[in-house]
This record gives C-alpha cells, structure tokens and sequence, in this order.
C-alpha cells in the first residue's frame, strides 16, 4: 500500500544506551618517566605541585541486542549500579594520584582515565556490550574511549 511502512518482524534491532554519570576528583599531571624540567615542559600549569580539581562528566554507552521480550538492551538499572561501583566509589571526591593505585604509575590525563573507567566497566557488564566511554574533563576538553 502506497505510504505504508513495513518492517521486518524477524529482523534484530542493535540499539544503544548512554549513561551520564559525574564526578569530582582532583590530579596532577606528571610521568614517572620524565624529569621534574620535562614534566614542567610538557605539562605547563597541570603540573602545579599541589593539583587541580575537575567536575568531570563521563558517559558510558552500551550496545547490543534490543531483547524482543523486555525491550531493553540492558537494564538501565544495572547500568546504574556498575557505575556506582566503577566510578562513583573509587573516584568521586579523590586525589586520582594519590588515592587510586591505578594512577600511582599511570598519568592521569583523560585518556588514561577513560582507559582505567572502560577496562573496569568491561568487567562489570556482558562481554561484548560496552561500546563508548566519553569523558568530559572541562566544558571543552572531551575524550572518547573505545577499547582499541
Ligand atoms: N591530551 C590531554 N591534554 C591535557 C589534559 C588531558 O587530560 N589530556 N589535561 C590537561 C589539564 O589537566 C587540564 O584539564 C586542562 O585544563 P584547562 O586548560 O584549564 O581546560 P580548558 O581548556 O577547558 O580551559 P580554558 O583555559 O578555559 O580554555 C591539559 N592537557
Ligand atoms: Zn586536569
């Protein structure tokens, strides 16, 4: 019929899920592996001995099958409970360096944070189901992680 839509019933539909989580944790940027002189080079002000704080803002997406019977790729719910335990208890209102054993040796620029939040967040989810992790460190610094 002319201007009808029609839709294959059988077909599976791949859908995605975001979740905005945020947090607030302080840092400061230095490599073990540079000298106190490079460290100030590379890293200008985010050197700054005694750190900075951040309101960060991270979004976790998930991928996957919209399950015919609950409509749901994942339950929202869930999603909400590992993120609680992967960001919100090890990171929120912590001095990343100092309080996350991670960062003892790893700097702690955004792509290291998204990296250290999406190996955590794949552990806590079905395989094959965390698609993004993206991190908003200031209004105009945004990083995306896809496990690559
Ligand atoms: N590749 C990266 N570069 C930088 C990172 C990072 O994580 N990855 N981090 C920083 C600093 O920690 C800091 O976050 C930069 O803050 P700031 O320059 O103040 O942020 P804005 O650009 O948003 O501020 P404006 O001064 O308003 O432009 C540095 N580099
Ligand atoms: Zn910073």
């Amino acid at each position: 019929m002319a201007g009808s839509v029609t839709s294959d019933s059988s077909a599976e539909r791949v859908g995605y899920i975001t979740r905005i989580q945020s947090f607030s944790a302080c840092h400061r940027l230095h490599s073990i592996h540079l000298s106190d002189e490079e460290n100030k080079k590379v890293y200008g002000k985010c050197n700054n001995p005694h750190g900075h704080g951040h309101n960060y803002k991270v979004e976790v997406t998930v991928r996957g099958k919209i399950d015919r019977v609950t409509g749901m790729v994942m339950n929202l719910t869930d999603l909400k409970r590992c993120i609680e335990d992967v960001i919100m208890t090890p990171l929120d209102h912590k001095n990343l360096d100092k309080d996350v054993p991670y960062f003892a040796s790893v700097v702690s620029t955004t792509e290291n944070v998204a990296v250290y939040i999406w190996d955590n967040m794949a552990k806590a989810l079905l395989p094959n189901l965390l698609y993004e992790i993206k991190i908003h460190e200031t209004d105009k610094n945004i990083v995306v992680y896809r496990g690559e």
